[in-house]
């Protein structure tokens, strides 16, 4: 432990973010959109850790649930473990991060005034490329072809719009977990009406793409530490579950999800001027080198293989992603013979998103039954 503590001391100094004041204490008061197949889980683990070692109390799903009633929209007292449905007024939580279907006046009911709203997007062509693999089994839509390239020659053949939930994977699967309708025509006033409630109640939209590019700005919004938003890449897939779209199916792509791309370009654009309103292009360059130095540092020290590994080669059952649909869902080793606190600490950086969540349940919860993950393995 002594060895992984002894670096720089600017790593462990928060960054001022350009117009708080020297002495503003950090964000606390967290809440993450998780949308799907967009680097969330890797943002819910920096918010899980953030939470356990600040003592924040999380918002999470009631009773054996794994997420917050996610795709039906989100209401408070259905599916957040304490809320009641006449309980008090003032009950908040500091944190709320897991998948849910944006509703603006039911979250407000759970976080408190001055709650950071962050949300995360991807380019819906990787994200679409990421669904359909996750939900080959799941979605309907998905179900009966060999590809995404068959599937997007012509959507409409395999995609029906009165199936209903089942198929929000399979478009404009972002636009509908910002709580708007996946199925909309994308006319120009009702996509402007939309993004701009999205810029009214969220104050940071990252980009999956650039995903440390996104850490860099996060960390200066939140005035955390560089430790706080150093994480491991996780739930990543093999290789040979990921496929190469040909130039033609992801212009179709783009097309198919015409909302999430229109949400995608305003949200792009948006990021580069936000981020580069508060630095220079020399001190960002600067802080990602930073950033990804600590992150090797962190590697070597947790990990026995930087490489992720799939379900056959992982040991500790604690450390095992939970698998979906053809997609091969990777995770990690930890080195042997790490002390307790080094330990401690590299189990949360590693610990997919079903197991970190039962974690905390059962320490904010003890007096209720653990939550029981369901992991298809081996
Ligand atoms: N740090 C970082 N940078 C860039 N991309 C990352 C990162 N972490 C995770 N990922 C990729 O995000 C995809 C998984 O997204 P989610 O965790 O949101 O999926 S889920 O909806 O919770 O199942 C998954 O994408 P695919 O591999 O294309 O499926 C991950 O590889």
């Amino acid at each position: 432990m002594a060895g992984f503590l002894h670096v720089d001391i600017k790593m462990f100094t928060p960054i001022k973010a350009q117009n708080s004041s020297r002495d503003s204490p950090p964000v606390t008061n967290i809440m993450f959109l998780k949308t799907h197949k967009t680097a969330s889980s890797t943002m819910l683990n920096i918010l899980y850790r953030f939470s356990e070692s600040h003592n924040l109390s999380v918002a999470l799903p009631k009773d054996s649930m794994f997420h917050l009633g996610y795709p039906w929209l989100f209401v408070a007292h259905f599916y957040v473990e304490g809320m009641e449905q006449n309980g008090p007024q003032n009950h908040h939580f500091n944190v709320m991060c897991n998948h849910l279907r944006f509703n603006f006046p039911e979250v407000q009911k759970v976080m408190a005034n001055d709650t950071f709203y962050l949300s995360i997007i991807r380019n819906p062509v990787f994200q679409l490329e990421s669904s359909f693999i996750y939900y080959k089994k799941y979605s309907p839509a998905f179900r009966r072809v060999k590809s995404l390239d068959q599937f997007l020659a012509d959507p409409w053949k395999y995609y029906n719009v009165s199936v209903g939930l089942k198929n929000v994977y399979a478009r404009n699967n972002m636009w509908f977990d910002f709580g708007f309708d996946n199925n909309a025509q994308a006319e120009a006033g009702y996509v402007h009406r939309c993004l701009s409630e999205v810029e009214r109640q969220f104050q940071l939209v990252l980009i999956a793409d650039y995903f440390d590019e996104s850490l860099v700005l996060l960390r200066r919004r939140l005035r955390w530490q560089l430790d706080d938003v150093v994480s491991f890449k996780l739930n990543v897939r093999s290789q040979r579950t990921i496929s190469r779209l040909t130039p033609e199916s992801q212009e179709r792509a783009k097309s198919w999800c015409e909302l999430d791309w229109q949400l995608y370009q305003h949200f792009n654009r948006t990021f580069w001027a936000q981020l580069y309103a508060e630095v220079s292009p020399r001190q960002l360059r600067e802080e990602l080198a930073q950033l990804r130095a600590r992150r090797r540092e962190l590697t070597t020290l947790c990990l026995q293989d930087p490489e992720p590994k799939n379900t056959t080669q992982i040991k500790d059952q604690n450390l095992l992603p939970y698998q979906s649909g053809d997609a091969e869902i990777l995770g990690y080793n930890l080195r042997q013979g790490l002390d307790n606190a080094t330990l401690h600490f590299c189990q949360r950086m590693a610990m997919p998103e079903l197991q970190y969540m039962a974690h905390l349940y059962s320490l904010q919860f003890p007096d209720k039954p653990p939550k029981n993950i369901p992991l298809r393995k081996k």
